[in-house]
C-alpha cells in the first residue's frame, strides 16, 4: 500500500510545480493528487494515481473525455474512463491470470517531473520506474514518463526506457475513453480493410468492412494500422481526430450493454456514452528493448467540425 497523501505533499508538489492560475495540484477524488490546468486554450485534470488523464476541454468544447460515474479513485484500483495507460501487457499476462489486467503502472502513483509552457500549451511530465512490487510481476529495469500536453489539441507522449542489463519485451496502450453523446449513432472510419483480432469471438481473425458501427460488444484490435482515425458523433456535432506515431495497432473498445452491468464501476447506462480508441502496441506488435533503448509511443487528439 503506498502511503496517504497529506496536505503538505499537496503544497510542496505546488511550490515546485505550480503555474500561477494556470496549473495547480489540488486533491480530487478519494483524497488522489490531481494536476488542475486552466489555460486560454484548454482545461484539464491528470490524476498521479496511473499518470492518468481524467479530463480534457479545448477552450469553447465540450468535454472529450468520459469519466464513469462510478470510477473509483483507490490505491491498487485503476479510474474507470480517461485514459488509462496499459505497460508492460495488454489484457490479463499471458503467462500469469492472477496478474492485474492491463500491467501495473495505471494503478500506481507516478511522479510529477514537470509543468512547463510549451506555446500555447501546458505540457505535463509525469513519471514511473520498476520497484519491488513491480519486478514481482516483470523482472525487468525500466523507466517510463508520460508526457501529456493540454493545448487546443491534445498530445500524449508514452516513453519507456530500459535501464536494466537484459533486453526486456513489452506491450502498450493508451487507452482513450472518448466521450460520445450516443455510441449507437457514432462512426469510426480509417479502418475499412484492415485485418483485426475479435477479443469479443475468441480472438478470430476477420476483416473490417466499411466505417465502425457499435450496435453491440466490440473488442477489436487492429493489426497493422498506423492512419489517423476519425470517430463521427451526429450527436455531440462534433469529430474527433486521432493521430498516432510509433503505434501499430489500434483497439477498439465498448462494453455493450450486458458487459457493462456486470461491472461494478460503470453506470448501467454509461456503456451508450463513450467508445476507446486505443493506441497501442501488443501482441506481435510488442516492443523489445535492448539494454539502455527507448521507445516514444504518440497519440495526437483535436477536435473537428461534422463534414
Ligand atoms: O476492465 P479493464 O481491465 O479496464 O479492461 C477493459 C477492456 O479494455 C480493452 O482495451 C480490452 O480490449 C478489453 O478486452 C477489456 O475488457
Amino acid at each position: 500500500m503506498e502511503a496517504a497523501v497529506t496536505e503538505l505533499d499537496i503544497q510542496r508538489l505546488n511550490d515546485r510545480f505550480a503555474i500561477p492560475s494556470i496549473a495547480q495540484i489540488v486533491p480530487g477524488n478519494g483524497g488522489l493528487p490531481k494536476v488542475k490546468i486552466s489555460s486560454a486554450a484548454a482545461s484539464a485534470e491528470i490524476y498521479l494515481h496511473g499518470a492518468h488523464l481524467t479530463s480534457w476541454i479545448p477552450a469553447g468544447a465540450e468535454e472529450v473525455i468520459f469519466l464513469s460515474d462510478k470510477a473509483q479513485f483507490q490505491d491498487g484500483k485503476a479510474i474507470r474512463g480517461g485514459v488509462p495507460v496499459c505497460f508492460p501487457w495488454f489484457n490479463a499476462k499471458a503467462d500469469d491470470p492472477k496478474a492485474p489486467s492491463h500491467g501495473f503502472v495505471r494503478t500506481k502513483t507516478w511522479e510529477l517531473e514537470s509543468i512547463i509552457h510549451e506555446g500555447n500549451a501546458i505540457a505535463v511530465a509525469l513519471s514511473t520506474q520498476h520497484d519491488q512490487a513491480t519486478q514481482k510481476w516483470w523482472p525487468h529495469d525500466f523507466h517510463a514518463v508520460h508526457k501529456i500536453t493540454i493545448g487546443s489539441d491534445l498530445k500524449l507522449e508514452l516513453s519507456v526506457t530500459n535501464t536494466g542489463a537484459a533486453r526486456f519485451n513489452f506491450q502498450e496502450a493508451l487507452h482513450t475513453y472518448y466521450r460520445v453523446g450516443d455510441v449507437r449513432q457514432v462512426r469510426l472510419s480509417s479502418l475499412d480493410g484492415v485485418t483485426y483480432l475479435d477479443n469479443a469471438d475468441n480472438l478470430r481473425e476477420k476483416v473490417q468492412q466499411g466505417d465502425n458501427i457499435f450496435t453491440q460488444r466490440t473488442d477489436n484490435a487492429y493489426i497493422n494500422t498506423e492512419s489517423e482515425l476519425e470517430l463521427s458523433d451526429p450527436q455531440l456535432r462534433r469529430r474527433i481526430l486521432i493521430g498516432k506515431q510509433n503505434s501499430k495497432n489500434t483497439v477498439v473498445w465498448n462494453p455493450g450493454d450486458e458487459l457493462a452491468r456486470g461491472m461494478a464501476d460503470l453506470g448501467d447506462e454509461e456503456w451508450q456514452h463513450f467508445v476507446c480508441v486505443e493506441a497501442a502496441n501488443i501482441r506481435s506488435a510488442a516492443i523489445t528493448l535492448e539494454p539502455g533503448e527507448e521507445h516514444t509511443m504518440t497519440a495526437n487528439i483535436r477536435l473537428a467540425e461534422l463534414h
